[in-house]
C-alpha cells in the first residue's frame, strides 16, 4: 500500500479526536428511531458541512459467521483497533465444534476425566441465548450431546443466565421450554440426570464487566456454587413468577432462581466438580472466572469455596492468560493500531466511563487488558454510576468530555479516543424517551468536543461500533412493529444490522479530506489506516485500505 501524505506537509494534527458514539447507528425509518427523533444539532451540524461515510458494522464485515449476526462492541472495537478482519469468537467456537476439535483439546479432556475421577457433577454457566453477542445456546446443545452420547457423563447441571438484551426483551421461555425438552430427551435416551440449575438475568447475577459491580457477581456465586436463593420446582415456574411479581420486568433483570426439590437446591457446586463457562467473549466473563480460579480471591468471601477444575469457552485476556483452561484457542489479534502508533513515538490518551472503559483500551488493543507503552499511553477509567440507566441516560457524558478537554488542552496528545456509551447502555433498556435523551447528551458533548478541537487545530472522527438506539422496535419480517396487548410498539433492547457514520471534521487545514470511492464495501477494518492517514503516516502493509484519498 502506498503511503499516505498530506500534500507535502509533514505537519501532524494535534490532535485526532476519535469518538466512538457507541450503539448509535444510521437508519432511513424515523419510527422507533432515537437518534433521528433526538435533538442532534451538533451531528447535523457535521453532517452537513463535512465529509463523511457510512459503514458495515455487522455481520461477515466484522468477522461474525454470517450477516444475520448483528454487530457488538468487541468485533467493532477490535476491528476498528486492529484495522482488518479476525475470526471472531463466534465462529471459532462454531468451527472447533463442527470439526470435533473442541472435544480432542486438553481444555476438555480435562474437565471430563476431572469430573470422572471425582464422580463429580459436570456443570455449565452462561448466557442462556443465541444471541451470539457473548454465547450460543448451538454451543451448549452441542457439548451436552457429546457428553451423554461419547462421554457417559451421567450428570450435568446447567446455570442458565437469561439474556433480553441481545435477544427480544421478554423470550426467556422461547429458549427454556424447548430445552427442558431437550434436557429430557438426552436424560430419557442416555438414562442420565442433566437438569438445569438455576440461575438469573444476565444484568442481575455474574455478568458484570470491568468490575463495574462485583456484588453481581457475588450474587451469581451464592445462586450457582451455594445453591442459595429463592427456590422454584423450575426455571419455567421461576420466569413466570418473577413477571407476574415485577409487571414489565424484562429478562436481563429478572431476579436469581435456584430450582429445588424434596432434598434441596439441585444444582450446588461442590468438591470434584468440573465446570464451564461457556460464553465467548471476555469482558463479562473475565469476573467470574477470577473468583473461580484465583487462589487468593480477594474481592468477596466465596463460601462455599469447592475443589472443582474450572475451564472458559476462550481464553479471555490473552495477555493475562484468564482463565487458564480453555476449550477454543482465541483470535490472536496482533499488530493493532497502538502498537504502531506506540511503536512510532506517538503519545495516546484513552478515555470512557466503567462501563464501556475496557471497550477503548481491552477491545481496541486486541483483548489485552494492559498497556503497549506506559510512557506514551495513558487510560482514563471515569466511574460509571450503579443506577439504572434509564433514568440517568446522561451517563458520565459530561463527565468524560471535561476530560478530553483537558488532554486536547495540554496539547500532549497526538490521539484521544473517547466511547460514549449512552446510546448503547440506554439503548439496551428499550425505554425510548431515555434513548432519545442519551443520545442528545452525545450530542451536547460533541459540540464541546468540536470546539476544542477547532481551536486546537485539531481533527476530530465521529463514528460508532454497531447501532442500538436508532431501531428501539422490534419489528417482523416484512419490517411492521410488532406490538403489544395495548398496541403499544414492542421494545427492541438489543444491537442492530445499520451502518454507522464515519465523519471527519479536520480544522487542521493540512489536508484535503475526500472518500476514495473506489473503497468496496467500506466497514468498520478501514478504519485504522485511515487514521494513520489523518495522522500522516503510511499505514502498515496489512491493513484494510484506508478510506480517503490521498
Ligand atoms: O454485553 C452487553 O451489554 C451486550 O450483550 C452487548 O453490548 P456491547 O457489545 O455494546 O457491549
Ligand atoms: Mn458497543
Ligand atoms: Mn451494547
Amino acid at each position: 500500500m502506498a503511503a499516505s501524505s498530506t500534500h507535502g506537509k509533514s505537519h501532524r494534527p494535534k490532535p485526532l479526536v476519535f469518538v466512538v458514539m457507541d450503539g448509535i447507528g444510521y437508519r432511513e425509518n424515523q419510527l422507533g428511531n432515537a437518534v433521528a427523533q433526538a435533538y442532534t444539532p451538533n451531528l447535523d451540524w457535521l453532517l452537513q458541512n463535512c465529509p463523511y461515510t457510512l459503514l458495515k458494522a455487522h455481520g461477515t464485515a466484522v468477522g461474525l459467521p454470517s450477516d444475520s449476526d448483528m454487530g457488538n462492541s468487541e468485533v467493532g472495537h477490535n476491528a476498528i483497533g486492529a484495522g482488518r478482519l479476525f475470526p471472531q469468537g463466534a465462529k471459532l467456537v462454531n468451527e472447533a465444534i463442527a470439526s470435533g476439535r473442541i472435544f480432542q483439546g486438553k481444555g476438555w479432556r480435562r474437565l471430563v476425566d476431572f469430573a470422572q475421577a471425582h464422580r463429580g457433577t459436570f456443570h455449565f454457566i452462561g448466557l442462556f441465548s443465541d444471541g451470539n453477542v457473548h454465547s450460543h445456546l448451538d454451543h451448549l446443545r452441542a457439548m451436552l450431546l457429546h457428553l451423554a452420547f461419547e462421554e457417559k457423563m451421567p450428570r450435568v447441571r446447567v446455570h442458565i443466565l437469561l439474556d433480553g438484551r441481545d435477544v427480544g426483551e421478554t423470550s426467556a421461555l422461547e429458549y427454556v421450554l424447548p430445552f427442558e425438552k431437550f434436557l429430557r430427551d438426552i436424560n430419557t435416551r442416555a438414562n442420565a440426570d442433566y437438569r438445569i440449575a438455576g440461575g438469573g438475568g444476565r444484568m442481575k447475577i455474574t455478568m458484570d464487566r470491568y468490575e463495574a459491580d462485583w456484588d453481581m457477581v457475588l450474587l451469581g456465586w451464592k445462586t450457582h456454587v451455594a445453591g442459595e436463593g429463592r427456590a422454584f420446582a423450575s426455571a419455567e415456574e421461576a420466569i413466570l413468577t418473577y413477571r407476574r411479581e415485577n409487571p414489565g420486568v424484562i429478562d436481563q433483570d429478572l431476579p436469581p432462581f435456584v430450582i429445588a426439590d424434596e432434598s434441596g437446591p439441585v444444582g450446588r457446586i461442590q468438591d470434584g466438580d468440573s465446570v464451564v463457562y461457556f460464553n465467548f467473549r471476555g469482558d463479562r466473563a473475565i469476573e467470574i472466572t477470577r473468583a473461580f480460579e484465583e487462589k487468593d480471591f480477594k474481592v468477596f468471601e466465596r463460601d462455599p469455596n469447592p475443589h472443582v477444575f474450572y475451564a472458559g469457552m476462550m481464553e479471555y485476556d490473552t495477555e493475562l492468560h484468564i482463565p487458564r483452561n480453555y476449550l477454543v484457542e482465541p483470535p490472536r489479534i496482533e499488530h493493532t493500531m497502538n502498537e504502531y502508533l506506540c511503536a512510532r513515538g506517538l503519545r495516546l490518551m484513552a478515555i470512557s466511563e466503567t462501563q464501556k472503559f475496557g471497550h477503548v483500551t481491552y477491545f481496541w488493543n486486541g483483548n489485552r487488558s494492559g498497556k503497549i507503552d506506559e510512557r506514551l499511553e495513558q487510560y482514563v477509567e471515569i466511574r460509571s454510576d450503579k443506577v439504572p440507566f434509564q433514568e440517568r441516560p446522561w451517563m458520565k457524558a459530561a463527565e468524560i468530555t471535561d476530560r478530553v478537554l483537558r488532554g486536547i488542552r495540554s496539547h500532549r496528545y497526538d490521539m484521544i479516543r473517547l466511547n460514549f456509551p449512552n446510546g448503547d447502555m440506554v439503548g439496551h433498556t428499550g425505554v425510548f424517551q431515555s434513548a432519545r435523551i442519551a443520545v442528545e447528551a452525545v450530542d451536547l458533548s460533541l459540540g464541546r468536543i468540536m470546539a476544542a478541537a477547532r481551536e486546537a487545530g485539531g481533527i476530530l472522527v465521529v463514528t460508532a461500533d454497531h447501532g442500538n438506539a436508532e431501531e428501539m422496535y422490534e419489528t417482523d419480517k416484512a419490517g411492521n412493529v410488532k406490538r403489544g396487548p395495548n398496541g403499544e410498539p414492542r421494545a427492541k433492547t438489543a444491537h442492530t444490522l445499520n451502518p454507522v457514520w464515519f465523519i471527519v471534521y479536520d480544522t487542521s487545514g493540512t489536508r484535503t479530506v475526500r472518500f476514495n470511492p473506489a473503497i468496496e464495501k467500506p466497514g468498520l477494518t478501514n478504519i485504522a489506516a485511515t487514521c494513520f492517514q489523518l495522522l500522516n503516516l503510511a499505514p502498515p502493509e496489512m491493513y484494510d485500505p484506508p478510506l480517503l484519498e490521498n
